[in-house]
């Protein structure tokens, strides 16, 4: 009998969406009968390999006891911190000191993760010798701004890709690299970039547009779109 590869999910939840201008942190807006932490946690939850959830949420949460996951992989809330790489870094901690060795780490803004990408970065990861991350080419025209919202020339995209999640990463080696760099490093902005700072290539596996992270307002009325679709 072949026994499948364990993955703890960490899912960075302790934000608050100050760019978004919401009502409530954005992980809590409601897309249709589910908010989006309750959608990203059901998105995780569509791989057999993904056996524990751990989220990281603000100390001051008031919203996270009222959530319903109906989901059979057990759920663990860990305290975040003040940056994201902190909040990510408590949750890989906690899923360490449960004998987990590889975390799928994806950001709680996300709720339109579908099986098909899911299986595809954990697939990629747990046979790379480094791990894997979602992400998509750049499509469109990139161009800098250096004063006044203008454009001051256009930047070559051949070999640029906008990073996703989830990002699928031997914990250890994590845990390595904040311990080297910190979790207030401001170039840490992904858990790819820690590898990389470890000298280490992360794969890149094409993911959707549609895995989009809510982050200005109006994305969660795509994101509404996205999901209800799916009902
Ligand atoms: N100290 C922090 C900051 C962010 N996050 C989480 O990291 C994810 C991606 O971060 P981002 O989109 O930047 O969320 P916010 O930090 O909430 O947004 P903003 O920068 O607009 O305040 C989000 O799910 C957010 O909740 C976190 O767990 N801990
Ligand atoms: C992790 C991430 O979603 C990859 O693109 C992104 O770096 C998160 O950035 P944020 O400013 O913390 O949302």
């Amino acid at each position: 009998m072949t026994t499948i590869k364990q993955v703890a999910a960490v899912i960075p939840a302790a934000g608050i969406g100050r760019r978004m201008q919401s009502e409530c942190p954005k992980q809590y807006l409601q897309l249709g009968q589910k908010t989006v932490l309750e959608w990203t946690v059901q998105a995780l939850c569509q791989d057999p390999r993904i056996s524990h959830i751990y989220i990281a949420t603000s100390n001051d949460d008031p919203y996270f006891s009222a959530q319903q996951f109906k989901v059979k992989q057990p759920i663990v809330r860990v305290q975040g911190g003040a940056t994201r790489a902190a909040s990510v870094a408590a949750g890989v901690q906690a899923a360490i000191a449960d004998g987990f060795s590889w975390v799928a780490v994806h950001d709680a803004a996300r709720p339109c993760l579908t099986a098909a990408e899911l299986t595809a970065v954990l697939d990629a990861a747990l046979s790379d010798p480094v791990g894997a991350l979602l992400a998509l080419p750049v499509a469109d025209t990139l161009k800098r701004s250096e004063a006044g919202q203008r454009s001051s020339g256009s930047v070559c995209r051949e070999q640029l890709w906008q990073a996703q999640t989830p990002q699928v990463f031997p914990a250890a080696e994590l845990q390595r690299g904040w311990q080297l760099l910190g979790t207030d490093h401001p170039d840490l902005t992904d858990e790819a970039s820690v590898m990389e700072a470890l000298g280490l290539q992360p794969q890149l596996v094409v993911g959707r547009r549609s895995n989009l992270k809510i982050t200005q307002p109006g994305d969660e009325a795509i994101a509404r779109l996205i999901v209800l679709d799916k009902e």
